[in-house]
C-alpha cells in the first residue's frame, strides 16, 4: 500500500467508484459533507478499509473524500440510477406506513436480474434506507454463491436490525436453532447456483418461506416492514418455475428486474392479471462490475474465513475440537448428476436430488465445510435437509488411525449435534 493520499470532491448526486484487489487495501475517509455506501451513511473522520471489494460511495448533497492506498480502479461518475432506486424506496416506505396504519403486511420485494446486475447492491440500498427510517425488514438471501449472511452454499434470512456495514456487509451473526427465527435462519443447500439442484432449491425456499412467515406472525414490526429478497442470476426461461415458486411461497408483492428487458417482459406477461403483484424495471448502474470466476472463488473463500475468524473490524477466535467417527452422522446430497439409469429402481432423478446418503468419515472430508444440522436424535434422519443449520465447522485434519477428525468451530467444546451435511465448498485454512 502506498502512503500517498488523494482528495476527491463529489458534487451533489455524484458517485465515487473504487475497486481494490484482494492483495491490496484502500482506506476511505469522509472529510466533509455526507456520503453513503449502498445506502449506509459514512461517519465523518472514520477509517473505512477495503480489500478485495468493489464499492460505490454516493453523495446526495456533495462531499469531500480522502482515499489512501492502492485501488485498481477509481473514478467519479456523474450518472447513477440512484433517483429511481430512491423512488422505489419511497413507494415501499408508503406501503410500510399503510401497513402500520391498517395492521397489515408490508411490501415483499423480489429482486431479479442476470448475474452482476447489481441485485445485492440494490437489496442493500433498500434495506439500509428502510433501517434509516426505523423500519426493520427481513432480508432473504436466495443467492447461495457468496454466502452474504452466513456461509456460501446456504439459503438464509435475517431481520435487519442494523445497517448493512459498508465494509463487512452482512457479517456472520449467530444462527438460531428453532424454526422461528430470532437471529439468521439458514438452510444447507451445498451448491453455488439454483440450477445445480433445482429440486432441492425449491424445497428449501418453501421451508425458508414458512419459517419466515412463522416469524412474521408474531413479529408485527417485521411484518409491517416486509421482506427484501435477493436472488442469484436467474434469467433462463427454464428457471421461471423457481421464480414462480418464490413469488408464491413468499407472497411477493413487487418483482424488481434489474437491467434485463426480456425477463421484465416475461414477468410482466406472467403477472399481468395479478393485481397484488407489481412488476418494476430498473436500470443497472454503470458502476456494477462483472466479477470473474477467480474473483468469486476468492470472495467465497473470504466469506468462509470470515465465518470462523471474523474481520479486521471484529475478530473472532475459533476453537479446534476432535470428534470421533463413531459420534458423527455425516450425509451428503445424492449425486444429482447420476443418470436416471444409474439410480436404484423406483427412484427418479428428481426424487434423488432431495435425498441424502450417509457417508463414512475419512480423508475425503479434509478441508471440507460441514453444516451442523439442528436435527436431533429423536427426529427422522430423512428430514435432515429440511432442518435448519445451527452452524458450520471446517475439517482441518483427519486421522484414519485414531478414527477422528479435527474441526475448527466458532464455539468451544464438543459438536452440539451429531448430524452433519457435507457442502460442495472446500477451504484451505491459511
Ligand atoms: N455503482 C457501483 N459502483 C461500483 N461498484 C459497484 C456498483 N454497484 C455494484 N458494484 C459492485 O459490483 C459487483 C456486482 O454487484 P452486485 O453484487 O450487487 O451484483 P449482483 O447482481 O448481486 O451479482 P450476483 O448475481 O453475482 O450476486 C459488486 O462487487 C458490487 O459491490
Amino acid at each position: 500500500m502506498t502512503d500517498e493520499s488523494k482528495t476527491y470532491t463529489l458534487l451533489p448526486e455524484q458517485e465515487f467508484r473504487l475497486e481494490v484487489d484482494f492483495a491490496s487495501t484502500a482506506i476511505v475517509q469522509l472529510k466533509s459533507g455526507t456520503a453513503e455506501i449502498f445506502g449506509a451513511e459514512l461517519a465523518p473522520a472514520t477509517i473505512y478499509s477495503f480489500s478485495g471489494q468493489k464499492v460505490a460511495i454516493f453523495s446526495w448533497h456533495g462531499c469531500t473524500l480522502e482515499i489512501q492506498g492502492a485501488c485498481s480502479v477509481q473514478y467519479v461518475a456523474e450518472e447513477t440510477p440512484m433517483h429511481s432506486y430512491l423512488n422505489l424506496h419511497t413507494a415501499l416506505a408508503q406501503q410500510r406506513t399503510a401497513a402500520t396504519a391498517s395492521q397489515g403486511s408490508g411490501p415483499v420485494v423480489l429482486v431479479l436480474g442476470p448475474t452482476d446486475a447489481g441485485k445485492s447492491s440494490l437489496s442493500k440500498i433498500l434495506l439500509n434506507y428502510a433501517v434509516r427510517q426505523q423500519h426493520h425488514p427481513i432480508f432473504v438471501n436466495l443467492d447461495p454463491a457468496e454466502g452474504s449472511i452466513a456461509m456460501p452454499g446456504t439459503l438464509s434470512a435475517a431481520p435487519m436490525l442494523h445497517l448493512v456495514d459498508p465494509v463487512d456487509e452482512f457479517s456472520a451473526i449467530g444462527l438460531d436453532k428453532t424454526g422461528e427465527m430470532a437471529a439468521p435462519l439458514c438452510f444447507h443447500y451445498g451448491f453455488a447456483a439454483s440450477g445445480d439442484n433445482p429440486k432441492l432449491f425449491r424445497l428449501l425456499i418453501t421451508k425458508l418461506a414458512s419459517a419466515v412467515h412463522a416469524r412474521l406472525k408474531h413479529d408485527t414490526a417485521s411484518r409491517q416492514a416486509g421482506l427484501i429478497i435477493d436472488t442469484g442470476g436467474t434469467i433462463d426461461p427454464n428457471s421461471y418455475d423457481i421464480i414462480k415458486e418464490c413469488v408464491d411461497v413468499f407472497n411477493v408483492t413487487a418483482i424488481v428486474i434489474l437491467g434485463h428487458e426480456r425477463l421484465y417482459s416475461d414477468m410482466n406477461r406472467l403477472y399481468t392479471n395479478s393485481s397484488a403483484i407489481s412488476v418494476v424495471k430498473l436500470a443497472k448502474s454503470g458502476g456494477v462490475v462483472n466479477r470473474d470466476k477467480d474473483y468469486l472463488r476468492q470472495a467465497q473463500q473470504r466469506a468462509i474465513k470470515k465465518y470462523f475468524y471474523g474481520s479486521a473490524q471484529c475478530e473472532y477466535s475459533p476453537f479446534s475440537a476432535i470428534a470421533w467417527y463413531q459420534d458423527l452422522k455425516i450425509y451428503r446430497v445424492e449425486d444429482s448428476i447420476a443418470p436416471t439409469s444409474a439410480l436404484p429402481l423406483g427412484l427418479d432423478r428428481k426424487v434423488s436430488e432431495t435425498q441424502t446418503v450417509p457417508m463414512d468419515p475419512g480423508p475425503i472430508l479434509l478441508h471440507s465445510i460441514l453444516t451442523v444440522s439442528s436435527l436431533d436424535s429423536t427426529e427422522d434422519e430423512s428430514k435432515i435437509l429440511e432442518s435448519s443449520a445451527i452452524g458450520f465447522v471446517y475439517v482441518s485434519a483427519v486421522n484414519e488411525r485414531k478414527s477422528t477428525i479435527t474441526v475448527l468451530s466458532p464455539i468451544p467444546g464438543r459438536l452440539p449435534r451429531k448430524y452433519l451435511l457435507l457442502s460442495s465448498f472446500k477451504w484451505m485454512e491459511m
